[in-house]
């Protein structure tokens, strides 16, 4: 699998999404934050705005859903259009049901964890996910310094892929820039949101093209990146 790009919309401008996602033609996926002021202390859109968004784009939405009680909420955004579904191990009571649910009505099923949440109690549970997400911020903002001591973490989670001989695609997400794609893509990352690193500049497109040269030059060359 190549390196992904996906811009993060929390940076984007609320009030001209569908320009904004047009903005970024070319990038993988449109990550869309989903939060619900519980999960995390900021709140933004829902499943109607989602359902907009898949209609106005053709670039495929991949949702983060920094909300409690995922369970419940994941396969509606699903049904909203969403061709990738993100939830937090931290707000999912049933994970391996909710994952099942979101693969049955068609999406790629992902799993995401906060900074002080380890990987290795999750082991069992890769094989149920397409994408397992690690978050290198406190998730709620974007615009937030990269947590390098998240690192390791990402190393682990390669190793534990590689171990299993899966297919799960490891997305980083939080403070992803020109200046620390490189150490996420050594470290085992494939899958790379960028907010402020995109939207915060006069060429969105531009910033993924570059992201993306950096993550797969870095990627050739990293011991992990065997299939690339
Ligand atoms: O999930 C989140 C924040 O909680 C992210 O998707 C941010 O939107 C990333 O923004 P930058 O850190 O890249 O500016």
């Amino acid at each position: 699998m190549a390196v992904q790009i996906n811009p993060s919309i929390l940076s984007a401008d609320f009030s001209r999404l569908a320009e904004e996602a047009k903005a970024v033609e070319g990038a993988d996926w449109l990550h869309v934050d989903v939060m619900d002021n519980h999960f995390v202390p900021n709140l933004t859109l829902g499943v109607p705005i989602v359902e907009s968004l898949s209609r106005a784009t053709d670039i495929p939405l991949d949702c983060h859903l920094m909300i409690e009680d995922a369970d419940r909420w994941a396969p509606q955004y699903v049904e909203a259009g969403a061709r990738s579904v993100t939830f937090h191990a931290e707000a999912c009571a049933a994970p391996v049901r909710t994952a099942r649910e979101i693969r049955a009505k068609g999406a790629r099923a992902s799993m995401a964890l906060k900074p002080a949440t380890p990987i290795e109690p999750y082991e069992d549970l890769l094989p149920e996910l397409d994408m397992l997400l690690i978050m290198t911020v406190e998730p709620g903002f974007g615009g937030q310094a990269f947590l390098d001591i998240m690192l390791p973490k990402i190393r682990r989670t390669r190793e534990l892929i590689s171990k299993h001989g899966l297919e799960l695609w490891l997305q980083v997400d939080g403070g992803v820039s020109a200046s620390t794609i490189e150490r996420c893509a050594e470290a085992g990352a494939d899958v790379f949101v960028a907010g402020s690193a995109v939207y915060g500049t006069d060429d969105p497109a531009a910033a993924v093209r570059m992201l993306r040269n950096q993550a797969t030059e870095t990627t050739a060359t990293a011991g992990w990146a065997c299939g690339h």
